[in-house]
Parts: C-alpha cells; sequence; structure tokens
C-alpha cells in the first residue's frame, strides 16, 4: 500500500520535475543546473520505488485466493453471471452484458486440444503448417480467445472473466490453461455438454461417468495454476448422487462450483425445467461459492432462485441471450446503462416482474448497441455470432416483420471483408455488415412507430401483456426485448430420447430463415 501511494506521489513528481526543467529552461537558464542536479536525484528515488512498485504487484499475483476469498476480493461478490456460450458470449457481447448489470461472464467453451495443437503450430516458423492448423481450427477458433487484440481479457474492460475450458487429458488441459492464466481470473471446466460432440470427444457431461479423471483434470489446474479452477456441472438423477459428486469436485480443487439443475439427457427439445432442490441440496453440502442455472428468464426469478436455492449467484445462458437487460438495474441505484432510477435496486421477489424500459427495452436499440460495439473492437466477431444474437434479440418481431426476417437471413456478408473493415464505427455505409445495420434501423423505426400506437391505445404496458396458452408464461408487447420459451418438452427424460439420440442436422440450409436460425442454433448450441 506505502509503494503505492509513494509511487503515485513520484509519478505525479515526474510529471511536475519536467515542467519545472522546462520553464526554468525558458526563463531562468541560470538557476538550471542546480535546479536540475536536485531533481534528477529525486527522480533516482522514483525509479527504486517503481521497483518496490513491482515487486509489490508481484508478489500480491503470487498469492492464490481460494473459495470466498477469491469470489468477494477479486470476482467482486458478483451475483448476476452470464453463462459460458459457444459462439454467443464473444467479446461484443460480454461488453454490451456489462452495461446492462452482467457482473461476472463466461467465455464460450474452448477445446483445450484444439488450442494446445494452435498454440504449438503458431511456435513454428513454418508458415504452410499454420496455414493448415488456422484452416482446421476453422471452427474452433469463432471460440477461441484472440490474445493479440489485446481488448479480450483486458483489466479495462473484460473483467471480471473466467475462461472455460473442455478436454480431457489433465497434461493438455493445463498446458492450455497456462497459456491464458493471465488473461482472466479463473479457468472454469465444462463437465455439462450434453451434445453428441462431447460424447464422440468424451468431454463436458459425458465425463460424469469418469470420476477419477473429473478430479485429476480438476487438481491439475488447482496445483499448477496461478488462479483458481472452477467447475460446470449437471446434476444426477438422484441428490445422493449429485452432492456426493459436488463435494469431489470441491475436494479436486474446485473453487466455485456452477450447478445447472438439468440432467444430462434433458437437451434440446426436452430441455424441460432445472431442478432447484438439487441445486439447493449442492449448495447445502459444499463450502465454496455456488452458482445456480437453469430457469431464469425473467427478473423476478432471479430473487426466487437465490431464495430456493441459497446460492451465491445465479447463471442464465438463454434467457440473458433473448434479453440482455436481464440483470439490468439491480446493481447500483442509477443504471449505467439508461441513467434511470431503478423501480427495484435489489431484485424484487415479487412474482412477476414489473415492465420498465430498464429491464425491458426496446430490443432494436439494443440490436444496433450490439452492432455498434462490434463495430468498435479489434476483436474480430464471428458472423455467426452476430447473426445468432440478432436473431434472438429482436425475435418478439420478426414473425411479424417477415420481410427484415428474410433479409436477415439470406444478407451475406463477405468474412475477410468485415475483418479488414472492422473499426470504422456503424454510421459507415462500406460496413461490410451494413445490411444488418439497415435491417435493425428499419425495425427500430418500426418498432417505435408500434410503441407510440400502443401508448396511443390508453393502456398501459402491463395491459399490454398477454399470457401464452402453452407456456403459462407473459408474452409481452412485440417491440420489447423479452425471453422465448420454446412450448415443448416437460423434462421427462423419455427412453428413445436418451443421451444416444442423435441431433439431426438438415443437409440443405435453405427455406424460411427462421427455421435456418434454428438449425444454426442446433449447430452452435453445442452445450446446451
Ligand atoms: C447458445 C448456447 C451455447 C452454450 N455453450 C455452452 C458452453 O460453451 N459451455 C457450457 O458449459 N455451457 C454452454 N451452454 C449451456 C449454458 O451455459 C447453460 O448451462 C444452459 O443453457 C442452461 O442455462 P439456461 O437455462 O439459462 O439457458 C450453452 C447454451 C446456449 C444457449
Amino acid at each position: 500500500m506505502v509503494f503505492w501511494i509513494a509511487s503515485g506521489v513520484l509519478n505525479t513528481w515526474t510529471f511536475e520535475y519536467n515542467s519545472v526543467l522546462f520553464v526554468l529552461r525558458t526563463f531562468r537558464p541560470s538557476l538550471n543546473n542546480r535546479a536540475h542536479t536536485t531533481l534528477s536525484s529525486l527522480n533516482r528515488f522514483r525509479s527504486l520505488f517503481t521497483l518496490f512498485q513491482g515487486m509489490a504487484a508481484a508478489s500480491e499475483t503470487r498469492k492464490k485466493l481460494a473459495g470466498y476469498e477469491f469470489y468477494r476480493e477479486v470476482l467482486g461478490s458478483p451475483k448476476y453471471v452470464v453463462a459460458p456460450m459457444v459462439d454467443q458470449s464473444e467479446l461484443a457481447w460480454r461488453r454490451l452484458s456489462r452495461r446492462y448489470g452482467a457482473q461476472l461472464i463466461y467465455t464460450p467453451m474452448i477445446n483445450a486440444k484444439a488450442r494446445q495443437m494452435t498454440v504449438s503450430r503458431r511456435a513454428n516458423t513454418d508458415f504452410l503448417s499454420q496455414m493448415w492448423t488456422e484452416q482446421k481450427h476453422q471452427s474452433y477458433r469463432v471460440g477461441a480467445f484472440d490474445i493479440a487484440s489485446g481488448e479480450e481479457g483486458s483489466l479495462e474492460g473484460d473483467r471480471p472473466l473466467i475462461i472455460q475450458f473442455c478436454g480431457n487429458d489433465p497434461e493438455k488441459l493445463l498446458k492450455a490453461a497456462k497459456d491464458l492464466e493471465g488473461h482472466c481470473d479463473a479457468v472454469d471446466i465444462n463437465l455439462g455438454c450434453p451434445q453428441d460432440i462431447a460424447k464422440k470427444g468424451k468431454y463436458g457431461a459425458f465425463l460424469m461417468d469418469d470420476w477419477d479423471l473429473v478430479y485429476r483434470l480438476i487438481n491439475i489446474l488447482h496445483e499448477n495454476l496461478s488462479i483458481p479452477v472452477t467447475a460446470k456441472f449437471r446434476v444426477f438423477p438422484t441428490v445422493e448422487k449429485t452432492v456426493e459428486y459436488a463435494k469431489m469436485l470441491e475436494r479436486a480443487g474446485a473453487q466455485i462450483l456452477t450447478c445447472h439443475g438439468r440432467l444430462r439427457e434433458q437437451r434440446g427439445q426436452n430441455a424441460g425445467l432445472a431442478d432447484w432442490s438439487k441445486i439447493r441440496a449442492v449448495k447445502e453440502a459444499v463450502s465454496v461459492p455456488v452458482f445456480a442455472n437453469g430457469n431464469i428468464l425473467f427478473q423476478s426469478d432471479i430473487q426466487r432462485c437465490l431464495e430456493e436455492t441459497g446460492c451465491d449467484g445465479v447463471m442464465s445462458a438463454e434467457g440473458q441471450l433473448y434479453n440482455v437487460a436481464l440483470f439490468n438495474g439491480l446493481v447500483s441505484a442509477v443504471s449505467p446503462a439508461t441513467e434511470e432510477t431503478p423501480s427495484t435496486s435489489s431484485a424484487s421477489s415479487s412474482s412477476i416482474t414489473p415492465i420498465t424500459p430498464l429491464t425491458h427495452p426496446n430490443h432494436a436499440d439494443l440490436a444496433l448497441e450490439y452492432l455498434e460495439i462490434a463495430h468498435s473492437l479489434r476483436t474480430r466477431t464471428a458472423i455467426s455470432a452476430i447473426k445468432g444474437h440478432l436473431f434472438k434479440i429482436m425475435r418478439p418481431a420478426l414473425s411479424r416483420e417477415t420481410d427484415l426476417r428474410e433479409r436477415l437471413g439470406r444478407a451475406k456478408v463477405d468474412q475477410k471483408a468485415w475483418e479488414r473493415g472492422r473499426g470504422r464505427g456503424i454510421a459507415d455505409e462500406d460496413s461490410p455488415i451494413r445490411e444488418y445495420v439497415s435491417v435493425c434501423r428499419e425495425m427500430k423505426v418500426r418498432m417505435d412507430k408500434a410503441r407510440k400506437e400502443g401508448s396511443l391505445s390508453g393502456k398501459t404496458l402491463e395491459e399490454l401483456v398477454e399470457v401464452d396458452e402453452k407456456t403459462g408464461l407473459r408474452v409481452l408487447p412485440h417491440w420489447l426485448a423479452q425471453p422465448y420459451v420454446r412450448g415443448v418438452g416437460n423434462g421427462k427424460v423419455k427412453e428413445k430420447d436418451a443421451v444416444d439420440q442423435p441431433v439431426v442436422i438438415p443437409a440443405k440450409r435453405s427455406g424460411d430463415p427462421e427455421t435456418v436460425l434454428e438449425d444454426v442454433g442446433k449447430r452452435v448450441k453445442l452445450c446446451a
């Protein structure tokens, strides 16, 4: 502490020192030499302090905090957490999410094996082999982490951040995690991905059958990384086994557990509801912080979940993707996003979320804001990610505005041009994603008109809310950001839908753009 203060004083001093010299040189050349000698000896002190400051910083980073100490002091006690999402929790989305109240965000899952190959190939000077790697891992790169841009994981705009890996080889996992440990606050292991790709690669939820391997995967990171390791997992059919598993994860060294309250078999059409009672049992059984994952769609679900599970935070994936303002207004009295005083300074425990511009802004505005961020970054945002976000954000209106839906579905973007054109700003008519911008602007015009007509009807927003017959959930006016709930599946796993059931990927991606989106969704939704 003393070093920091002293160094701050001396830093200011250097500025003064240069200014004094400049003034003396200009107006009193005779005093220049004496002043210079005195000032430069003082400046030597400054160098010494800078050295001590470096040493203090180094010893600080060496101190690895654990459990609640880590949760509080490094992460800042986050309650509102954005889930790891392949192709969707990328940097641009993280920036937008932080503006709207997200306190901690996970990167999309990174495959440890693929990252390791890419890193070792990059170290090789053979240009052709690099090209080969780049092409071979094109799809992996979509979820990769771009250190070179200096933006991903930066202290200024991308923290707190947890980088998620998947893998089944402890040594490879460690090497990949070591490569990125300086760019995040912790490393997470994906133990919950239930998709066929995970079954084939034996990672994610398919490690639930090999507890010894899971222990070693966590433990090697716990023992060798300078930052903590955390784990995200699904529940077992019984509470007892779920609790036993969670305790094993803690023993192995996991410092935060995220418990997704669905079974490995609850995916796609059979996702159904998450079981919060199992999450509660986990929370009661371990002594590290626990995040609850599943069933968070409206703000009112957040407090209910925290109360019912006793967890330290809630994690949302789909609810937050469809409404990035899900966590807005919960943290501070004045929201940075809209600068309005929120009606709820902490999550209301009422069963219904009040519909305010804070929690349900106009979706076209959010879409434009997202595009503006994507434009402003040096880091490349994958076109698949952009398209996925736009379809989800504006979903409430796309079934009405079918011409816009079609334009969005058919918009072609030259990836290379997009990479060259990034950072130009949204107004640039040369932007390679100008068609997306144009669709969102047109959507904004139409939604502003719809909102005006809505308010002219004399009804309040609450009165404009309808209830979906199939799901029983509230459907808000179509210009507002809101969750999307597929009215299928009951969470009960039928034998024919069990894990072995293949995901059907249509050979042809044509036809109705929304169907295409669903297909894209199925393909990128590697871990839902
Ligand atoms: C588009 C998408 C991508 C996902 N990718 C990942 C991932 O990379 N790693 C992971 O552990 N879970 C992933 N998931 C699962 C979510 O993190 C989360 O566990 C799951 O969706 C349940 O939360 P929810 O009910 O809030 O959607 C993904 C989910 C979605 C919707």
